[in-house]
């Protein structure tokens, strides 16, 4: 019998993507995967036991160990810094991150404001740039902050540009492309690491094949 492994996965649009991958190298995970509204599902025939997370938080529980495993986006790594080692690009779930705003706004503010759901993220990089910024957190729609004159600009997620489009905004920076990964808590990795290994060299195969 293998050494049993708990894998945090994220809920939301990244799912369905990690779901075929994990298939597709040859995992058998049930329907009732896809289906249910359990947080908890037990796959016997694998060993692994799978917890449901929100994407944000993915990174708390591989962190913390009560995952082994997990599949987080580079964004939420990037804005989280949780002590998790990256073990593969999973190359699902594509996107960038990028400063936008509103076209030909005058940009002479001396600290404009900024709303993002990634304020240390967005913190790093106005620091890098040497620009002063306010940072104002929300937790969704940010596209609405400089169009009801909340922020001067925003930090965000950008995949087909449609949402900036829709809602008359452009991108003006591009700060980082984004994919999952596959991240492993240290001690877990120390512990586990043929099985973990085995996992990896499957997705791996995958990947490049
Ligand atoms: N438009 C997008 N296209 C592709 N991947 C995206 C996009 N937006 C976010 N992502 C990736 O998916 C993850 C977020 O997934 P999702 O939108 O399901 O969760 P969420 O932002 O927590 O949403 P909600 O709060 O609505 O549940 C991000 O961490 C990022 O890696
Ligand atoms: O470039 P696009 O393909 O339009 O995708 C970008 C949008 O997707 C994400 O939002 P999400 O749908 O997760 O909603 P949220 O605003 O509630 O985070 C992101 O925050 C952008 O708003």
């Amino acid at each position: 019998m293998s050494i049993p492994l708990t894998i945090a996965m994220p809920k939301g649009r990244i799912f369905e993507e990690a779901a075929d991958l994990l298939r597709t190298a040859g995992f058998a995970l049930p329907a009732e995967f896809d289906d249910s509204r359990k947080l908890i599902v037990d796959v016997e025939a694998e060993n692994m036991r799978f917890i449901l997370a929100k994407p944000m938080d993915v990174t708390t529980y591989v962190e913390y160990g009560v995952a082994d495993l997990g599949i987080a986006g580079k964004d939420v790594m990037l804005e989280e810094e949780r002590d998790v080692y990256e073990l593969l690009d999973l190359k699902i779930s594509k996107c960038h991150l990028a400063v936008a705003g509103l076209p030909n706004a005058i940009r002479d503010e001396v600290a404009p404001k900024v709303a993002t759901k990634y304020p240390n993220v967005a913190s790093s990089y106005f620091r890098e740039q040497g620009e002063q910024v306010e940072i104002i957190r929300l937790n969704g729609s940010i596209e609405l902050a400089p169009i009801v004159g909340l922020a001067d600009r925003i930090v965000d997620i950008v995949s087909t540009g449609q949402t900036l489009k829709e809602n008359g905004l452009v991108e003006l920076e591009h700060i980082e492309d984004i994919t999952s990964r596959l991240i492993v808590n240290p001690v877990s990795y120390r512990l586990k690491d043929e099985r973990i290994d085995e996992i990896v060299t499957k997705l791996a195969s995958v990947l490049e094949g």
